[in-house]
């Protein structure tokens, strides 16, 4: 038999990354279990993005709060099985489960959080003839570096907020940003939108990119070629860098034994209680893969929703715990960091 774990968190994006902290803070057996090699799930997709909306967080890019959120849940040292995407859950008959992964492996755990986001994710990729050679070098479907733009002509393909964010935040990089999208007017933010349009960007409405000319024998795009799809007129536009925004497809290989009665709220969505319980008992949710009246999907959201799952975990496995704790700055794990902490603080 595998070793048995108290909790096995499924998903290590931010929901599962605070539930993993908060797991150990409780003193759970825990184990984070992620289909991608590195933690930090959608907010990998936006490493050079500055985060501005999370409490008491001073603004920061994407990369460095993953960096920070990965540190916090490692506190309490969990087993973390990257690269390993679970397939298959089932219950035994003393109320634990069995997970199944990719790899065969069988994973034993007496509750599960369910924090698999989106499911996993890939950028929907361009539809354009040979563009998988150009990608990485001067065809983005994340920002890897905003330094890669600095002075550069940029051109954006995509209307939703992804992309319009991306457009606003390189009017103060890049040379010139070119924004191209196949409907005649955005969905993204509206104030963005307009901040776009007085920053003078050139936006091209209904129009789709069409081919990609590159330089010469080089994996470098030198110019897009762009077609209304109103009046089907091309034009050839030079560039030295394309960045694809067109959302995302989404992978969901997670399947349940036919005995788990877990409700969806719809396709997409699980339901779950405000204290993040499913409609199996055993199994708890966090993030964006939750429903319920007045759920947010936020970072902040996924937060609240892992403190309220692992509360909800630890119950089950034992009814006699505290049903909430009160913030613990006193754990044996934090002493050192305290001390340290302190010993700055009385140096000032
Ligand atoms: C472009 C963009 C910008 C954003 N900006 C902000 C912002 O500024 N502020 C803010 O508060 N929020 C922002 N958000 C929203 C925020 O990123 C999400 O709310 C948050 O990432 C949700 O976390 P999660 O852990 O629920 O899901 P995810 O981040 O989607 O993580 C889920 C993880 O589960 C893994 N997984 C899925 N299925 C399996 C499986 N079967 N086996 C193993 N692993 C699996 C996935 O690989 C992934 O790593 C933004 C989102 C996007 C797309």
């Amino acid at each position: 038999m595998t070793e048995m774990f108290d909790v096995t968190i499924i998903g290590g994006g931010p929901a599962g990354l605070y539930s993993a902290f908060y797991s150990g803070l409780r003193g759970m057996k825990t184990k984070l279990i992620e289909s991608q090699r590195k933690l930090g799930g959608k907010v990998l997709l936006y490493p050079e993005k500055m985060i501005w909306d999370v409490g008491g967080q001073p603004p920061v890019p994407g990369h460095t709060f993953v960096k920070q959120l990965v540190d916090q849940a490692l506190t309490f040292e969990p087993t973390v099985c990257l690269d390993t995407k679970v397939e298959y859950v089932e219950k035994t008959a003393d109320k634990h489960f069995l997970i199944t992964t990719n790899h065969g492996e069988i994973h034993e755990t007496k509750s599960i959080i369910l924090a698999v986001g989106g499911g996993i994710i890939h950028p929907k990729r361009l539809d354009c003839p040979g563009a998988e050679k150009f990608e990485g070098e001067t065809l983005h479907y994340t920002v890897p570096s905003l330094k890669l733009f600095y002075q550069k002509t940029v051109v954006v393909s995509g209307g939703g907020n992804g992309a319009i964010d991306w457009a606003v935040e390189l009017l103060d990089i890049a040379k010139h940003v070119i924004v191209v999208y196949r409907q005649g007017d955005f969905p993204a933010h509206e104030a963005q939108v307009e901040l776009l349009r007085k920053r003078n960007a050139t936006i091209l409405l209904n129009s789709t990119i069409e081919t990609l000319i590159p330089h010469n024998h080089r994996n470098k795009i030198k110019q897009v070629v762009v077609k209304n799809v109103v009046s089907e007129e091309t034009n050839v536009i030079d560039t030295d860098h394309l960045i694809v925004s067109h959302g995302f497809d989404r992978e969901d290989s997670l399947q349940f034994a036919s005995s788990i009665r877990l409700r969806k709220k719809d396709e997409y969505f699980y339901e779950a209680s405000p204290t993040c319980s499913t409609s199996e008992p055993g199994i708890f949710a966090a993030g964006d893969i939750i429903n319920y009246d007045g759920k947010v999907y936020l970072l902040v959201g996924a937060f609240q929703d892992a403190v309220n799952a692992v509360n909800s975990a630890k119950q089950y496995i034992d009814p006699l715990a505290e049903k909430i704790t009160m913030v613990s700055s006193h754990n044996e794990k934090f002493r050192e960091k305290n001390k340290q902490l302190l010993e700055t603080e009385l140096k000032l």
